[in-house]
C-alpha cells in the first residue's frame, strides 16, 4: 500500500482476532477488551462446537461495530456445505471458510449459495502443514505449489479470497490477481509458533499484500491483548510503510 494510504485505523481494520475461546462468556469478555484494538472476530470450530449460531447473534449484540468470520472450513460434498452456508447466510457474518481442496465445483457451488451478503474464503493449504505434512497426505507438490494452484481455482470460482500462509503471497498474487488473501500463521518476532509451521511477522504479511491477518494466541495469550493487538497494529503499519 503506498505510505499516503497506510494509516493506523487502516491497519486496525485488516487485523482479524481469532476467539479461540471454550465458550460465550470468554468470547464476548476478549470481544469487549479488543474493540477499538482489531477490525474483525473469527469465530471458529472451538467456539462454535461448543456454543452454536447464537454467540454469533451474541457477538453481533454487544459488539456490533466488529464484523465476524465464520471460520467452519467446510470440506464435504457440495449439497452438504451448500446447506451449511445457507444455514450460515441469516447469522450476518462477513466471511466464511470452506476447503479449497474439494475442486472448483465444490467451490463454485458454496460461492453460487453463499451470495453477495457472505464471503467465502477458500482455505488453500494449512499454515500448519509443512512439506513432510503435505507428503504424508499423498501430495506430489510442495506446499507453495498447491497453495498457487489452489488460490487460482478460488479465483474462478469467484471466492472473495483465499487463506493462505504469508510465505505464499507473492505466488498468490500472481496466479489470482486480486484476489483477497487472508494470512494466518502470524507471528510478532520472537513469538512462540507452536503448532504453525509456515509464519511470519505481521509488518511482513502487511509489506507482502495480505489483505487481512488472523491472530489468535499472540494476542489472546498476552498478558495484556489490546496491548498485543496494538503492537501488532504498529509492525502492520510499518511494514505498509516500507513498502
Ligand atoms: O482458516 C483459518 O483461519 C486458518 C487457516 C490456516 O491455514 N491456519 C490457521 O491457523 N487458521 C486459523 O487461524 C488461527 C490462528 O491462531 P494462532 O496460531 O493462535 O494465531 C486459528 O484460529 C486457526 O484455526
Amino acid at each position: 500500500m503506498p505510505l499516503h494510504l497506510a494509516s493506523e485505523s487502516e491497519m486496525r481494520r485488516r487485523l482479524i482476532v481469532a476467539l479461540d475461546v471454550p465458550d460465550a462468556r470468554a468470547a464476548v469478555a476478549a470481544a469487549q477488551t479488543l474493540k477499538g484494538h482489531v477490525g474483525m472476530l473469527k469465530v471458529g470450530l472451538e467456539l462454535f462446537v461448543a456454543e452454536g449460531p447464537e454467540v454469533v447473534r451474541r457477538l453481533r449484540g454487544e459488539v456490533p461495530e466488529l464484523e465476524i468470520f465464520l471460520d467452519l472450513k467446510l470440506h464435504d460434498i457440495p449439497n452438504t456445505m451448500c446447506g451449511a452456508i445457507r444455514s450460515a447466510r441469516s447469522l450476518g457474518c462477513r466471511f466464511i471458510t470452506v476447503h479449497a481442496g474439494s475442486g472448483l465445483a465444490h467451490l463454485k457451488a458454496c460461492v453460487a449459495e453463499a451470495g453477495a451478503e457472505l464471503g467465502v474464503l477458500a482455505v488453500t493449504v494449512l499454515t500448519s502443514q509443512d512439506a513432510a505434512a503435505c507428503a504424508e497426505a499423498g501430495h506430489t507438490r510442495a506446499p507453495a505449489e498447491l497453495v498457487v494452484m489452489r488460490a487460482a481455482l478460488a479465483r474462478a470460482a469467484g471466492c472473495a479470497g483465499v487463506v493462505c500462509s504469508g510465505q505464499e503471497l507473492a505466488g498468490v498474487r500472481s496466479a489470482a490477481p486480486g484476489i483477497a488473501c487472508v494470512v494466518p500463521g502470524i507471528r510478532p518476532a520472537g513469538a512462540e509458533v507452536g503448532d504453525q509451521k509456515r509464519v511470519m511477522t505481521p509488518g511482513q504479511a502487511v509489506a507482502d499484500g495480505a489483505a487481512y491477518l488472523v491472530v489468535g494466541r499472540p494476542i489472546l495469550g498476552a498478558p495484556d491483548p489490546a496491548a498485543a493487538a496494538d503492537a501488532i497494529v504498529a509492525d502492520m503499519l510499518a511494514g505498509a510503510e516500507a513498502n
